[in-house]
């Protein structure tokens, strides 16, 4: 159970819980708590700190004093207390888990997988930490038109500081380890601001870092709603670097944030092109993975599938079968649809819903929602006029555009607002490679649903979907910058060979 065991320490009475400053748990002064709703029973399950501006201030204040013994602290040994944390995580699985259950419904097993994979990327961010920032580069001046080899450059990466890692509730684990991780072994401090809905399981996994041992001020963890304290500590002036992950939110963020660099990955709204001669079965389960896993919350959820005419009436045949088989129930139960995370999630995804069948979209099932619940939905013939062709419902519902050419289909993916990942599938490798050249997105799948994972691959968004390239060793090098030293000499010296 939340906040027993090792946990005790975060409890502030029955179902509250403290934040984490200088090393310790303490209870906000503003004697104010925010409510986490449970998305399945709609009843307050967990109350958060909320915070104050003096006690971001002084987060920050810790933060830079913390940062400077720590980025002196040998590599190896930095690395050493992230391997502990992923230890620490992984043993203390089960009640992290329960948390995720109970505050974003997330699927049982899919919660021990959030926290599980967690501790896997804390220990490659590790590994790839050790390797990345152990070597650095040995320039010559005598390879630039009119130079001599009189200067000899070493660069290397050093830290920036202090960076605000603020995650979104789909992953409040692993989006938040994300960006943990890398900055603590480049030698920064952190401070982090968890999403409201999936603070809990965020405050546990920051305790595993506790554990593990990490100085008092280094981490810390300040709760809130992004809506009260999120300007604070956006322009915070101790703020070195940003890396977000949400919604809209972050283009904002981005125009009022000052000069310092920033991660964000926003929405998106994937599509699936399915040419005619895709293997149908495949693309179907694919279709089902991609489309419907955890409800549709994931920014890389197929949110437009893209399929020919000639090839439309048996893929929707196809994926219909399987949405029928998908279980819609609680997480606690593993259903595989669960309750999405707010009732105002559930009010605009209806509206999305309502918005397609008025316009005379086809509903391949019988809309049906109880609270939070709602249960699967294919759209078929969906038409551009149609809002659900371009918004990211972020929720079970899937539109299906049937279009006569492919060029149809990458222009309906290049319009779109978004562009953080798509998918392919065909049987020509040939095709699947020039399609994947004229989309316009960060990444392309070809005869997969797009996907993060694993997680040191590079991961971006372009246009509206992001700022920045994630995965381990791009999120490691983001949260560094080039040191550089010259050694002058009198005059040219080469060596002879
Ligand atoms: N590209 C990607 O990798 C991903 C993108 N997303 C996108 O995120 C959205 C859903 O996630 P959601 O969590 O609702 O996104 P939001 O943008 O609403 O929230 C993300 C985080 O920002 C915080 N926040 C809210 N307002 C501010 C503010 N003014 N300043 C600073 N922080 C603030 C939130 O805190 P609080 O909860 O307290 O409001 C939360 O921690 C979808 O659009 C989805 O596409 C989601 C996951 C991954
Ligand atoms: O936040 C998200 O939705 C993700 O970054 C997607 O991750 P996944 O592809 O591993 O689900």
């Amino acid at each position: 159970m939340a906040g027993t065991g090792v946990f005790e320490d975060l409890a502030a009475g029955e179902d509250t819980f403290k934040f984490y400053s200088e090393g310790k748990w303490q209870e906000s002064a503003s004697k104010k708590t925010v409510n986490v709703v449970n998305p399945s029973t709609q009843k307050v399950q967990y109350k958060v700190q909320a915070c104050t501006q003096d006690e971001v201030n002084a987060v920050f204040a810790s933060a830079k004093v913390a940062q400077k013994a720590w980025a002196k602290t040998p590599l190896w040994k930095r690395a050493e207390l992230l391997h502990k944390a992923a230890a620490m995580l992984k043993e203390h699985k089960t009640p992290i888990a329960a948390a995720l259950v109970k505050e974003i419904a997330k699927p049982a097993k899919d919660a021990v997988t959030e926290v599980v994979r967690s501790g896997d990327l804390i220990s490659y961010c590790a590994e790839e930490g050790v390797r990345l920032l152990g070597e650095g580069k040995f320039i010559m001046s005598d390879s630039f038109p009119g130079t001599d080899r009189n200067k000899l450059c070493l660069a290397s990466k050093i830290p920036l500081g202090t960076v605000l890692c603020i995650p979104p509730f789909n992953y409040p684990v692993n989006l938040a380890v994300s960006k943990i991780a890398p900055a603590l072994i480049a030698g920064n401090a952190v401070v982090l601001k968890p999403p409201t809905q999936g603070a809990v399981s965020g405050l546990h996994m920051v305790h595993c870092f506790h554990l593990a041992g990490f100085p008092p001020g280094l981490l810390s963890c300040v709760t809130g709603k992004g809506s009260e304290i999120g300007d604070f500590l956006t322009t915070h002036p101790s703020v070195n670097c940003i890396s977000f992950t949400g919604g809209d939110t972050g283009i904002s963020i981005a125009r009022k944030a000052g000069m310092v660099p920033m991660q964000m990955e926003l929405g998106g709204k994937d599509a699936c092109i399915v040419l005619e001669d895709a293997d149908l079965d495949l693309v179907a389960a694919n279709i089902i993975k991609g489309g419907f896993s955890y409800s549709g919350q994931r920014c890389t959820a197929i949110k437009v599938v893209l399929v020919l005419e000639s090839v439309a009436d048996k893929l929707v045949e196809l994926v219909n079968a399987k949405v029928a088989k998908l279980s819609v129930g609680m997480p606690e139960d593993d259903a595989q649809i669960t309750p999405v995370v707010t009732e105002s999630s559930a009010n605009f995804i209806e509206g999305l819903v309502k918005d397609a069948e008025t316009k005379g979209a086809t509903l391949c099932q019988a809309y049906k929602r109880e609270g939070n619940l709602i249960w699967p939905v294919l759209i078929d013939h969906v038409k551009p006029e149609m809002r659900i062709a371009w918004e990211e419902p972020f929720g079970p519902i899937l539109p299906v555009i049937r279009v006569k050419t492919v060029e149809e289909a990458i222009h309906h993916c290049n319009a779109s607002q978004f562009g953080l990942q798509g998918c392919i599938f065909t049987q020509d490798i040939n095709k699947a490679m020039f399609i994947s050249d004229a989309m316009e997105t960060g990444t392309v799948q070809i005869n997969s649903a797009p996907a993060r994972g694993p997680d040191h691959f590079p991961f971006q968004g372009i246009r509206d979907s992001g700022i920045g390239t994630q995965g381990i060793p791009n999120s490691i090098l983001l949260m560094t910058k080039t040191k550089s030293t010259v050694i002058n000499l009198p005059s040219a010296s080469y060596t002879m060979g």
